[in-house]
């Protein structure tokens, strides 16, 4: 097998706060292949945009990060030397939801772009704007000229969310982090800010990784899809492999409360319970209270991700 871009070992995160430590993220493992989209998945607050940000290196001081090994690209990011502010918005790139609100909305985007190029990229200032127009143009604006000359509340949302893709692309990363990219976006605009990451990922053989909400998009844009619940990934499988073969009561839930072209509305059930709290003591399994499924034996640790088949891992003691 080919050596990954990214692997993590054991990443755990957590947050002191006033009311306790919070442990957001849990024996978090994983690798990405390079040329490969993975899917990111949970309800909100399982822990998705802290695991990217935490990746990224943008956790605030109160965030204590401990980990194995996370290595990127051969170079180790979870040692004490860790080189990740250099090559962030190089080598690695993220892009955000509300791309409006993370542009500045009194510059043109042709020269936030040029900015970028000019902190990571080897652009003379006589190339910039060539090369600004050119990042445009690579993301299908059209009339990247003029576009150029824009501010961002002169474009649509769809429009500003391929700016900030141009931007995070600009320095031709080995990987996007996308976090929830199409959030606010018409569901046409969406399908087609997805098609442009994936086409550009085909492209230039970047990876990539999709933070979403949404298991239908990740099922349609990503490679493999790990689902997370309460800080922990509890299942990590080939998309297709996910779909028709899910193992953990929490992937089962998420697809049963996930609208399909065929689903009726009224036939999609929510997940019962909520997640747990993560200040103080949490059972192994952080899906027990809500599982139907559960057994005496799921309150004793450790239950690691273990694979059951192939590239598929289910963290569970009395899988489906
Ligand atoms: N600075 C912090 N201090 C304490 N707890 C935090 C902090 N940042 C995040 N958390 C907690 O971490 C958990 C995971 O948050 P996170 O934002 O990663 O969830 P998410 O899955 O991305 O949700 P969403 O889809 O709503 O963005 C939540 O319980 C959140 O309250």
């Amino acid at each position: 097998m080919s050596v990954p871009l990214l692997s993590v070992e054991n990443l755990n995160v957590d947050f002191r706060t006033r009311s306790g430590t919070v442990k957001v993220l849990n024996d978090i493992n994983f690798s990405l292949p390079k040329g490969e989209i993975l899917g990111i998945v949970g309800e909100s607050g399982s822990g998705k945009s802290v695991l990217s940000y935490a990746l990224m290196g943008l956790l605030d001081d109160s965030a204590e990060i401990k980990a194995d090994r996370i290595e990127f690209g051969g170079i180790d990011l979870a040692g004490p030397a860790s080189p990740l502010a250099s090559i962030r918005g190089r080598e690695l790139s993220m892009i955000f939801q509300s791309p409006r609100t993370a542009l500045n909305p009194i510059m043109r985007v042709g020269r936030q772009i040029e900015d970028v190029l000019r902190r990571h990229g080897p652009v003379s200032r006589a190339n910039a704007r060539a090369a600004a127009i050119a990042a445009l143009a690579r993301v299908r604006i059209p009339d990247p000229e003029r576009r150029y000359e824009a501010y961002p509340f002169e474009l649509s949302g769809g429009m500003c969310q391929r700016v900030m893709i141009a931007m995070a692309l600009s320095c031709s990363p080995s990987l996007l982090i996308a976090d929830e990219p199409t959030t606010g976006l018409d569901v046409t605009t969406q399908a087609v800010v997805m098609d442009l990451i994936r086409e550009l990922v085909l492209e230039t053989r970047m990876s990539a990784i999709l933070i979403t909400h949404d298991l239908a998009l990740a099922g349609e844009y990503c490679d493999r899809i790990a689902v997370m619940h309460a800080g922990h990934i509890v299942e990590v499988a080939p998309a297709d492999e996910l779909r028709s073969n899910f193992a953990h009561p929490y992937t089962k839930g998420l697809f049963a409360a996930t609208p399909t072209a065929e689903s009726e509305l009224e036939h999609l059930a929510s997940i019962p319970g909520s997640l747990p709290d993560l200040r103080g003591e949490l059972p192994p399994c952080r899906f027990l209270h809500r599982c139907d499924r559960r057994q005496p034996a799921c309150q004793t640790a450790p239950i690691p991700l273990r694979p059951i088949d192939g590239d598929h891992s289910v963290r569970c003691r009395h899988p489906l």
